[in-house]
């Protein structure tokens, strides 16, 4: 009786597996062109505001994180790193950060280029008043192994390479850290196409692309989830997303 229960289930997982596979398999994956276009009609033809997509973009990010290192116990590590970049995709990092420590986790970010605009700033001050610690210097290596993971909303679709100056120690952070790294949209550093770049790069534990992923997923094999449950049908089919249906109400999927 146990082992027909145990047969069945297989079946059901091997059967929930294929599923993802050909979704992934059928999905498009977005130029990076078409990713800012996507972007571009969502604000002008679609009227949402960045907040709305950012927040929704953020928690999705949050949800797919903590489904991949859930706290099961006291004895597991709760501290995480946030990496914020200087646009939407640091936006997202913040948004993200809110929402862990609201699911008890501890995180601290490193934001080392402020954008000085309402948005972000508010970002900030939400992050403040939750007693999110914002970090004055870049980690090292060594000490950025105390956190769990370190979520990478350094650089997303509108990447140009090479990494300016700015940027160059918290990309050696991510490229060196023996911590999962965890990115959000597009490995910081990639090209958006082509992927991983010769040299130091990313080598992401996982991914989740937002929206639809763009080309550079297509070099990615750890944890891929996709998240920004946002989506109008009529723009998915315009760029022929074929995007996999989201289960129940989640707001990420596992994609393999
Ligand atoms: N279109 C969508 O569906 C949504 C996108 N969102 C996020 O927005 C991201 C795109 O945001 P943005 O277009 O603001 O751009 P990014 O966040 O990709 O980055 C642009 C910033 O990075 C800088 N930058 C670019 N290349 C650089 C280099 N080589 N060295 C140093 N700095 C460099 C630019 O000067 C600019 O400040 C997406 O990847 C995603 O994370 C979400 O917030 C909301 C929904
Ligand atoms: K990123």
């Amino acid at each position: 009786m146990l082992i027909k229960y145990l047969n069945t289930l297989n079946v059901i997982k091997t059967q929930i597996l294929r599923q993802n596979i050909h979704k992934l398999s059928t999905m498009k994956f977005l130029t990076q062109e078409e990713a800012i276009n996507v972007d571009l009609e969502l604000f002008n033809e679609y009227k949402f505001s960045v907040d709305q997509l950012m927040e929704l973009a953020g928690l999705s990010c949050a949800h797919a994180v903590a489904k991949e290192f859930p706290i099961k116990s006291d004895e597991d590590k709760r501290e995480a790193l946030i990496i914020a970049g200087p646009g939407n995709n640091g936006g997202d990092g913040l948004v993200l950060a809110r929402h862990l420590s609201l699911m008890n986790f501890k995180p601290s970010v490193y934001y080392p280029k402020r954008v000085d605009k309402p948005l972000f700033n508010n970002l900030v001050k939400q992050c403040e008043l939750m007693d999110i610690p914002f970090l004055d210097s870049c980690p090292d290596v060594e000490s950025s192994s105390k956190y769990r993971f370190i979520a990478d909303g350094l650089f997303g679709f509108s990447f140009k390479p090479p990494v300016r100056d700015a940027f160059k120690d918290v990309m050696n952070l991510m490229c060196h850290t023996k911590t999962h790294v965890c990115c959000i949209d597009i490995p910081s550093g990639w090209d958006v196409e082509k992927g991983a770049r010769e040299g130091d790069a990313i080598k992401p534990y996982m991914l989740i692309s937002l929206t639809a992923p763009k080309l550079c997923a297509k070099h990615f094999n750890g944890a891929h989830y996709l998240g920004g449950r946002f989506v109008p049908p009529r723009l998915s089919q315009k760029y022929q997303m074929d995007l996999p249906e989201y289960p129940g109400t989640e707001l990420c999927i596992k994609l393999n």
